[in-house]
């Protein structure tokens, strides 16, 4: 049999596909990754915000992440939405077992301003699964919400970068800048030093799910055994294309797409 990278995601959905458990399968399956998914919440959403959230029982989130560990190999994983404390331990409990690389995006709020994640949990999550990650992948938000301090220019976002790192004891993170004026410029500290990810912001209102098809191209990479400088960049390259040929669909910030990148433009 041919040599296959498989990768997780644990996340919550979004049935209109753009971001979640969607989005991160739609990205493994182009990156020829083998996609699986574990999911923490059932959530009404689409391209205009959040309709409604249900919470899968825990012990339902445990039986899923033992039918993967206990069946099926995985190279690398990602978690997104984990909406509470509860949910939080019995993730961290499980990946601290998994001897794989673990991306963090540390969903917080979604771009519509819907609350993803329950405002106590927010310092577990700190505490409990930031410390297991290979990297984590905040936006400013997120980034000052986890550190308590402003993100105002580049300057800081690279501090962010490396604050998180010697704080919060991850083993990189990557300070994303789509929130920000200008280029749209990441920055990623690998425990080592700085390194800058740049491409022109896309004049467009469709960025529904760029952050869950950021770190999921991530994990598709690792799990393929790329290291994490290369991974990331050939991610950039994978949302900045997903970006450029976003769909005008539904009646709010419409999805990324992803046949662009398979269309031409194309990975590696
Ligand atoms: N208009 C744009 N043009 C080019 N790149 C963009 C644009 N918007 C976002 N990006 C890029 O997409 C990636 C995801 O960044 P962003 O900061 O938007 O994540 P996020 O806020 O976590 O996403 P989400 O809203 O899905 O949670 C980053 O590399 C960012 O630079
Ligand atoms: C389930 C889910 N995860 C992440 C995002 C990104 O904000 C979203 N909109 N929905």
């Amino acid at each position: 049999m041919k040599n296959v990278s498989c990768a997780l995601t644990i996340a919550g959905t979004d049935p209109s596909g753009g971001a979640g458990i969607q989005a991160d399968l739609k990205t493994f399956q182009e990156l020829k990754s083998y996609g699986m998914s574990v999911i923490t919440s059932v959530v009404a959403q689409n391209t205009t915000g959040v309709k409604g959230v249900h919470h899968l029982p825990v012990d339902m989130l445990h039986e899923q992440l033992e039918a993967i560990s206990s069946d099926m190999p995985v190279h690398a994983l990602k978690t997104g939405m984990i909406a509470t404390e509860e949910m939080m331990g019995i993730v961290a409990e499980w990946i601290a077992k998994m001897n794989v690389s673990y991306v963090m995006d540390p969903v917080m709020v979604t771009q519509s301003g819907d609350p993803l994640i329950e405002k106590d949990a927010r310092l577990y999550l700190k505490h409990h699964l930031v410390p297991l990650a290979s990297v984590l992948t905040p936006n400013i938000p997120e980034a000052e919400d986890l550190l308590g301090d402003k993100i105002e220019t580049k300057e800081d976002m690279k501090q962010a970068a490396a604050s998180i790192v010697e704080k919060l004891g991850c083993g990189a993170a990557l300070m994303k800048g789509g929130h920000f004026q200008g280029e749209a410029v990441d920055y990623l500290f690998d425990g080592d030093r700085i390194h800058t990810f740049q491409s022109e912001r896309i004049k467009t209102k469709n960025t529904h799910g760029t952050g869950c098809t950021y770190s999921a191209a991530i994990t598709a990479y690792l799990s393929q055994g790329f290291p994490i400088v290369k991974a990331v960049e050939m991610a950039k390259y994978y949302v900045t294309e997903a970006v450029r040929h976003s769909f005008d669909l539904g009646h709010g910030s419409g999805p990324t797409n992803h046949f662009a990148v398979r269309e031409g433009v194309v990975n590696r």
